[in-house]
């Protein structure tokens, strides 16, 4: 079995009464894509920005790679490795798709307070921004300005940027939000490869991808996991039937 790379015990956050991730506990194994779903608030972004660090846990702990992160910021766990796509924009529009790697990789390679100055400059992250390219299967637009590109190009990009600072885990927030089918395909066969050597997290809302890629489904449902298993465990299900797959199942 692959090593644990990235675990949440026993994750509570409340925000004010409501508790939108309630005792939520997960093991992201190497070489594999756990995918997070439930229905709008069921608490999947507030987990998400658990584990990436955005803000801290009302109780609970992550650790990441054998330590425990839970009081580490966001900078300093993506350091360590944790790597993490945003729903939001995240990228510099006029910048090419090479250089928005190159900065990416930059702010995390070494002086980061001189970024501008010396992307061109520094061939560490130069190395690191055409691995990320190629991997994410951007090397045939590298010259391209970001805002020319298509929409799920511009996924693409979140992702080569995010792989550009060499994440062990990855955390990826809806990445095939507003694609067609083409683009959803291209992306699902780049999670597949990225598979290889890192940990996944996926929370996605289209469900026959989720289905399609997962290793293991988490569901959540107010905050709560109702269910972790494989896809076929996951459908399988009664409790998931019932609150939330419906015609999935
Ligand atoms: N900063 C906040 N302050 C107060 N309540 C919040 C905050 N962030 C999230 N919530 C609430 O927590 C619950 C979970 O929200 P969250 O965004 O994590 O759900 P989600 O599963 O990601 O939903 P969606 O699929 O719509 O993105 C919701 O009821 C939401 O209104």
């Amino acid at each position: 079995m692959s090593a644990p790379l990235l675990e949440a015990h026993s994750l509570t956050r409340a925000f004010g009464a409501l508790k939108a991730v309630d005792n939520v506990s997960l093991t992201l194994l190497a070489d594999q894509i756990h995918a997070v779903i439930g229905t709008n608030g069921a608490g999947k972004s507030t987990l998400i920005n658990l584990l990436s660090g955005e803000f801290p846990p009302t109780s609970g702990t992550v650790s990441l790679l054998g330590q425990d992160v839970t009081r580490w910021s966001q900078p300093r766990r993506a350091r360590a490795g944790l790597g993490r796509s945003y729903q939001r924009n995240n990228i510099f529009l006029p910048l090419t798709v090479r250089e928005n790697c190159r900065l990416a990789a930059q702010a995390h390679v070494q002086r980061p307070w001189a970024v501008w100055e010396s992307a061109q400059a520094c061939p560490e992250s130069r190395r690191r921004a055409d691995e990320a390219m190629e991997r994410a299967g951007l090397a045939d637009v590298a010259h391209v300005p970001a805002a020319a590109l298509s929409h799920g190009q511009k996924r693409q990009l979140e992702v080569a940027m995010c792989l550009a600072t060499q994440p062990r885990v990855l955390l990826l927030d809806e990445p095939l939000a507003g694609m067609g089918p083409e683009e959803s395909e291209r992306m699902l066969a780049l999670l597949r490869r990225l598979r290889e050597g890192h940990a996944l997290l996926l929370v996605e809302h289209d469900m026959d991808a989720v289905f399609a890629v997962a290793d293991r489904i988490t569901v959540m449902v107010n905050g709560a996991v109702i269910a972790t298993g494989t896809p076929q465990e996951v459908r399988a299900n009664r409790d998931v039937q019932n609150a939330y797959l419906g015609e999935h199942a």
